[in-house]
C-alpha cells in the first residue's frame, strides 16, 4: 500500500509508461487485447488491501488491486449496509465491490466530503448512490429533495437515476425524479408536485430553469444534504461552473459533497472548494505510476490526409465488422454536424449505423441511446453526448475522428470501452497538423498503427456514398467544423492556415469549394474579411 503527505502525490516522480511510437502496427487490423506498454503484467506492482485515506484536502489515497481488475476482495454484505439495500444490490448481481466502491463507502458513511477519481467503468455511480441512499434512509419523510445529482449530460442523469431504481428497490419510502433539457417543462412540475421525490438527478441547465420558474421548486431544495457533482472536472470547468455556482448558492451549506470522476486535473482540484468544505478527502484509486486508461485496451492513433479519413474509417469499420460478429462500435466526431455528416456518409454505405448528438430531439436520442446499450452488431455515430458516464456494455472499438477536446475528453470517450474489466480498442485518426495532440496523451500507452491501404473499391464506394449525401449537411458541416477549430487555440492563431484546412475538410466531402457562411455567424467566430471565407 502506498501512502504519502500532502506533498508526497505531486513531488513523487511519475512512472510514465509510454508506448512503442511508431511502432507502426501492420495494416488497418487493430490488434486485439494486445499490451502495448510493453511493460508485462510481472512488471506491475500488486498492491493489496483496502483503500488508505490520508490527509485532507490536496492529499491522494490510493489503492491498488490486482492489475485489470476493477473488483476488490470485500463484499457488499461484509459493509456497514442497511438489509434493504443488500438485498437490492443482490438482484442488482453485484457482489463484491469495485475498488472505488470499496475505497470511498466507509469515508462517505462517516459524513465527510469526497474527491474521487477513479478509471471508467469502474462502478462510481454505486460508489455516490449506495452511501447516499443510507443516509437518505435514516432521515423523516417530507417533501424535501434530500439527494441531488448534477450530470452534464442527459443521457448519465437518465443512467444514474436509472441505477438508483436499482437500488432503490426495497426503500419503498424513497423515490427518484429526472429533471433533463429537451422535454417539457410543466410535464416535470406536475410530476414533481404530485410525487415529491426524495432524490433528484438533474442536468445543469435545466435545474436552474426550476430553481426560476418552479413555484416551490428553490424551498424544496433546501433540504438537499448530499450533492453530487457527476464527472466532477466537467461540471466545474468554465462551460458549466456559472451554472454550478448559482444552483450551489441555493443548496444549505451544511451538506455533505461528492464529487467524482475518471479524470481530476490540478485545477479542478484547486477549485473544488467551489463546491467542497476545506478538509475533504481526495480519494485516488488510480494508483501512482499507473495510467488513468485501462491497460486490456489497445489504443493506436493513426495519421494521414483529411481526404482519407472516410475511406479509413469505412476500412477499419468493414475490418473490424468482420473480425468480430459482435462488434459494438462509437465513432466519435467533432461537433454535431459533423456527427450527423459521418453518420449519413456510413448510412450510405450500408453500415448498421444510429446517430446521437446533440441537434437531435430528446425522444430520439433516448431512443438510440436504450436502443444501442442492447445491441450487438450496431456502430453509434456520437458527438460528445455520449464521451462521459454512459454505460454501454461490450463496445468492442471506440473511434475518435479529429481532434479531441482536450486530454480529458481522449480518456472519457475511450473509457465507453474496456468497461467492467472487459477487453477494448481504441482509435484516433488525426491529420498531420492534429499530431500536436498526442503530446498530451505521451503517458498513456497509444501505439502509431500504419494506415491501411486503400483500394480502388472503397474510395469509389466512398466517393459514391458522398455524392448521396445531401449538399445541405456537407455545408452544415463545414460551418461547425470551421467552428469548432476556430475555438481551439493552437489551431486558429494562423486564421489563413485556418481557412485552408478547412478547406481540406471541405473538399474531403466531395465539394468544389467551399461553402459560403452568413456573415452573421461569421462575425460571431471572429472571421469576418477573412480572405478565402465566402459570406452570405
Ligand atoms: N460492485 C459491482 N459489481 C459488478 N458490477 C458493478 C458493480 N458496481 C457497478 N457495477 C456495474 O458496472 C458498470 C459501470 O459502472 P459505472 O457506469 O458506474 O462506471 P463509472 O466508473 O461511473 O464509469 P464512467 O467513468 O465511464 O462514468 C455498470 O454497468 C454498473 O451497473
Amino acid at each position: 500500500m502506498m501512502s504519502g503527505g500532502p506533498s508526497d502525490a505531486t513531488h513523487r516522480k511519475r512512472r510514465r509508461r509510454r508506448g512503442p511510437k511508431g511502432s507502426g502496427v501492420d495494416g488497418p487490423s487493430i490488434p486485439r487485447a494486445v499490451t502495448t506498454n510493453g511493460a508485462g503484467p510481472e512488471e506491475e506492482e500488486v498492491v493489496e488491501g483496502k483503500a488508505m485515506e490520508l490527509d485532507a484536502g490536496m492529499s491522494a489515497a490510493e489503492v491498488g488491486g490486482v492489475v485489470g481488475s476493477h473488483l476488490s476482495e470485500t463484499r457488499f454484505d461484509q459493509c456497514p449496509v442497511s438489509p434493504l439495500s443488500l438485498k437490492a444490490i443482490k438482484d442488482a448481481g453485484y457482489e463484491k465491490m469495485t475498488q472505488v466502491q470499496e475505497a470511498t463507502l466507509p469515508i462517505i458513511l462517516q459524513g465527510e466530503d469526497v474527491l474521487a477519481k477513479a478509471k471508467t467503468g469502474t462502478g462510481k455511480t454505486v460508489a455516490f448512490l449506495l452511501p447516499a441512499i443510507e443516509l437518505l434512509s435514516t432521515l423523516p419523510r417530507s417533501p424535501s429533495i434530500n439527494l441531488l445529482v448534477i450530470c452534464p449530460t442527459r443521457e448519465l442523469a437518465n443512467q444514474v437515476a436509472a441505477e438508483a431504481r436499482k437500488l432503490l428497490k426495497y426503500h419503498r419510502s424513497l423515490g427518484v425524479q429526472v429533471v433533463i433539457g429537451g422535454t417539457k417543462l410543466p410535464q416535470e412540475q406536475r410530476s414533481m408536485q404530485s410525487n415529491p421525490c426524495q432524490i433528484l438527478v438533474a442536468t445543469p441547465g435545466r435545474l436552474k430553469d426550476h430553481l426560476e420558474n418552479t413555484p416551490g421548486f428553490p424551498n424544496r431544495i433546501k433540504g438537499v444534504k448530499v450533492l453530487v457533482l457527476d464527472e466532477a472536472d466537467r461540471l466545474l470547468d468554465m462551460g458549466f461552473r456559472r451554472d454550478i455556482e448559482k444552483i450551489i448558492a441555493f443548496i444549505p451549506k451544511e451538506r455533505q459533497t461528492l464529487l467524482f470522476s475518471a479524470t481530476v486535473p490540478e485545477e479542478v482540484r484547486q477549485i473544488s472548494h467551489v463546491a467542497m468544505k476545506r478538509g475533504y478527502k481526495f480519494i485516488n484509486t488510480v494508483k501512482e505510476g499507473d495510467e488513468e486508461t485501462h491497460s486490456q485496451v489497445s489504443q493506436m492513433y493513426m495519421v494521414a490526409p483529411l481526404d482519407l479519413h472516410f475511406s479509413i474509417l469505412y476500412n477499419v469499420l468493414k475490418k473490424h465488422i468482420t473480425e468480430d460478429a459482435d462488434y459494438k462500435v462509437i465513432v466519435f466526431c467533432t461537433t454535431a454536424m459533423v456527427t450527423k455528416l459521418v453518420a449519413e456518409v456510413l448510412f450510405q454505405l450500408k453500415l448498421n449505423i444510429r446517430e446521437i448528438h446533440s441537434r437531435k430531439s430528446q425522444s430520439a436520442r433516448t431512443k438510440v441511446s436504450d436502443e444501442f446499450r442492447k445491441s450487438k452488431g450496431l456502430i453509434l455515430v456520437s458527438s460528445d453526448v455520449s464521451a462521459r458516464g454512459v454505460d454501454y456494455p461490450d463496445v468492442t472499438l471506440v473511434i475518435q475522428v479529429g481532434l479531441p477536446a482536450d486530454r480529458e475528453q481522449y480518456i472519457h470517450r475511450l473509457g465507453r470501452t474496456g468497461r467492467k474489466g472487459k477487453d477494448g480498442l481504441g482509435l484516433l485518426l488525426l491529420a498531420p497538423w492534429e499530431t500536436y495532440f498526442l503530446n498530451s496523451v505521451q503517458d498513456l500507452s497509444v501505439s502509431q498503427a500504419v494506415v491501411p491501404t486503400i483500394d480502388s473499391s472503397i474510395q469509389t464506394g466512398v466517393k459514391d456514398a458522398l455524392g448521396r449525401v445531401e449538399t445541405k449537411s456537407k455545408e452544415s458541416a463545414y460551418q461547425a467544423w470551421l467552428g469548432y477549430y476556430n475555438s481551439n487555440k493552437a489551431i486558429s492563431r494562423d486564421k489563413s492556415r485556418l481557412v485552408r484546412l478547412a478547406e481540406e475538410f471541405s473538399q474531403s466531402m466531395g465539394l468544389a469549394i467551399p461553402p459560403a457562411i452568413p456573415k452573421l455567424i461569421l462575425r460571431k467566430m471572429g472571421l469576418n474579411n477573412v480572405p478565402g471565407l465566402r459570406s452570405v
